[in-house]
């Protein structure tokens, strides 16, 4: 309940209790021996309420939980009365208490017509409907450039939520995209990011799309104030702007100022967080780069998995069980991060994607109610795509000294089915090794028995694998814009789930604003030496040995 420290619940000392007697008796592979049916109790598959193709497995048996723990969760979910959060939140009541606002990223993929009590929700139709006359206008080659050319590039000018959304996505479908348009994504204030996309841009063919919910953003509006500068000196006439530039924003004011036509400014609204956004006109270059229908499959992926969050049980809600399986290991077993670790090139962003997600989400000290926390929140969130991880960081994962809590994901079936899907089977093969290889490990028995009688015992020591590291396993028949859609929501709502039970705001993000401020003013102190005043000896001292270097 709000104004509670999750720690004072009932559940909460009770899974203390719980640890505190049976952790070390917990063991995966006893617990498997001891039960036949383990993996039928403790995996679910998800079929969309609207769509039979959309559907995943989730298998959370090798986790280290039993059914009495998992009750034991659930209480906690029920007492920290997250089931009223979220229907607060579907009904567009201000859950975002700090700034005041409604979080309805739901709103934006309601093909249900919910009602929702919030401006702006009942204008999503319109926007969605200038998407996809102005993604038709472009994909088919209407849309002109200013020499009368069509739109051959993209560049996406976006940070944060503005743009690893739309990254992620396009990698995620690139299967789906229109090979002859090329997408750019420009993000870091670096001028390097922005020098070498334009490298690759022809004026006449280029579009540049300026994502900024605020429209202040410092790197975004420098970004797209120097691409306009470095268009301009192509194109020479300002009136040429409007076919070469389109904006995403709640900032109408800010977006005329810049001299973007309002007709080419795609509107969201303040209840769409930024980490939340790739769903609203943020979407654009992901519609742009798969088309209109394709990008509406996405949202409806995720509005599936919205109707399934919304109604089903929580002992069979699929955001829930990955919430409380990781408060599991986040609050009591003292895991500091978890990895996404997808078995899909096609999602190589995703982990990236979900940092900003959950850490921006739940990466807070301080409750609701201004309490400081006295047990961890937010895990760090890290990953990559498989089996390149193998090959760098898994070691520690398999036998360091930490307890790394994973999700594996995986496509049943590859876009690519190169060599007679030998690659996927291969890349499938490990996907279902390494979960296993974790779980069950390799006992100091089993290698005397491999290595023969001349081995020396610390090389047999070496080569144990203590096992029992936890992980779940998603696999999906394939990756398609409804089932990503599906995939991204699952994980909004097993980040909405957690910050509810750990009693924090889930979505402002106050932790972004100190380095801000304090950037703009060193940035006015970067002339002279004799400017630099007011900080610690150690930052005048590096601003000293930068003045001393620098060339420009
Ligand atoms: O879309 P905007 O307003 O330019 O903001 C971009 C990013 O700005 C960051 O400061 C915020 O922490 C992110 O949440 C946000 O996504």
């Amino acid at each position: 309940m709000p104004g509670t420290l999750a720690s004072d619940y009932p559940a909460w000392k009770k899974l203390q209790q719980t640890y505190d007697e049976q952790h070390s008796k917990l063991i995966l592979k006893d617990l498997f021996a001891q039960d036949p049916n383990r993996f039928s109790k403790f995996s679910k598959e998800y079929t969309s309420p609207d769509d039979p193709s959309t559907t995943f497995l989730l298998d959370y048996s090798k986790n280290l939980i039993t059914e009495p723990i998992l009750k034991t969760l659930f209480e906690l979910v029920r007492e920290a009365g997250v089931e009223q959060t979220r229907d607060e939140m579907f009904s567009g009541k201000h859950i975002n208490t700090s700034e005041d606002r409604a979080v309805l990223h739901v709103a934006l993929r309601n093909f249900s017509q919910w009602s929702i009590q919030e401006s702006g929700a009942n204008e999503v139709p319109n926007v969605l409907e200038h998407i996809r006359t102005f993604t038709d206008a472009v994909r088919s080659g209407a849309w002109k450039g200013y020499t009368g050319k069509t739109i051959d590039t993209i560049v996406n000018i976006g940070i944060g939520g503005s743009d690893l959304g739309p990254v992620m996505v396009t990698e995620a479908l690139k299967p789906y995209a229109k090979r002859d348009l090329t997408a750019h994504f420009v993000s870091n204030i670096d001028g390097t990011h922005l020098a070498e996309t334009l490298r690759l841009c022809n004026a006449e063919t280029t579009l540049f799309i300026v994502a900024s919910k605020t429209f202040t953003t410092q790197e975004t509006i420098t970004n797209a104030e120097s691409a306009r500068a470095w268009f301009l000196e192509h194109a020479r006439d300002k009136v040429h702007v409007a076919k070469h530039f389109v904006a995403l924003s709640t900032n109408t004011k800010a977006v005329t100022a810049f001299g973007i036509a309002e007709e080419n400014m795609f509107q969201f609204w303040d209840w769409v967080g930024g980490r939340y956004s790739l769903w609203s006109a943020i979407g654009l270059s992901i519609a742009l780069v798969i088309g209109y229908s394709n990008f509406e499959q996405l949202l409806k992926g995720a509005h599936g998995m919205d109707k399934h969050f919304r109604v089903t049980p929580l002992e069979n809600n699929l955001p829930v069980l990955l919430a409380v399986i990781g408060i599991w290991y986040n609050d009591f077993y003292g895991s500091q991060t978890h990895a996404l670790l997808p078995y899909d090139q096609y999602l190589h962003k995703f982990a990236d994607y979900f940092q900003q997600g959950d850490m921006e989400s739940n990466g807070k000290f301080v409750t609701k109610s201004g309490q400081r926390v006295n047990y961890q929140t937010g895990p760090i969130i890290w990953g990559a795509a498989g089996t390149n991880g193998q090959h760098s960081f898994y070691q520690l994962v398999h036998q360091g000294t930490k307890l790394i809590p994973a999700d594996f994901l995986a496509p049943a079936t590859t876009h690519n089915p190169i060599a007679n899907s030998k690659h996927h089977r291969i890349l499938l093969s490990n996907f279902f090794a390494q979960p296993e290889a974790l779980a069950f490990g390799k006992t100091e028995e089993e290698v005397r028995k491999e290595v023969g009688p001349n081995a020396t015992e610390a090389l047999i020591k070496s080569k144990v694998f203590e096992g029992n590291r936890p992980s779940n396993s998603i696999i999906f028949p394939l990756l398609t814009p409804s089932t990503l859609g599906a995939l991204i929501a699952l994980y909004e709502h097993k980040i909405f789930v957690q910050g509810s039970v750990w009693g924090i705001n889930s979505f402002d993000q106050m932790g972004v604003e100190l380095g801000k401020v304090l950037a703009k003013a060193i940035l006015a102190q970067l002339d002279k030496p004799s400017d630099v005043t007011g900080h610690d000896s150690s930052t005048t001292g590096i601003i000293h040995y930068y003045q001393k270097y620098r060339k420009e």
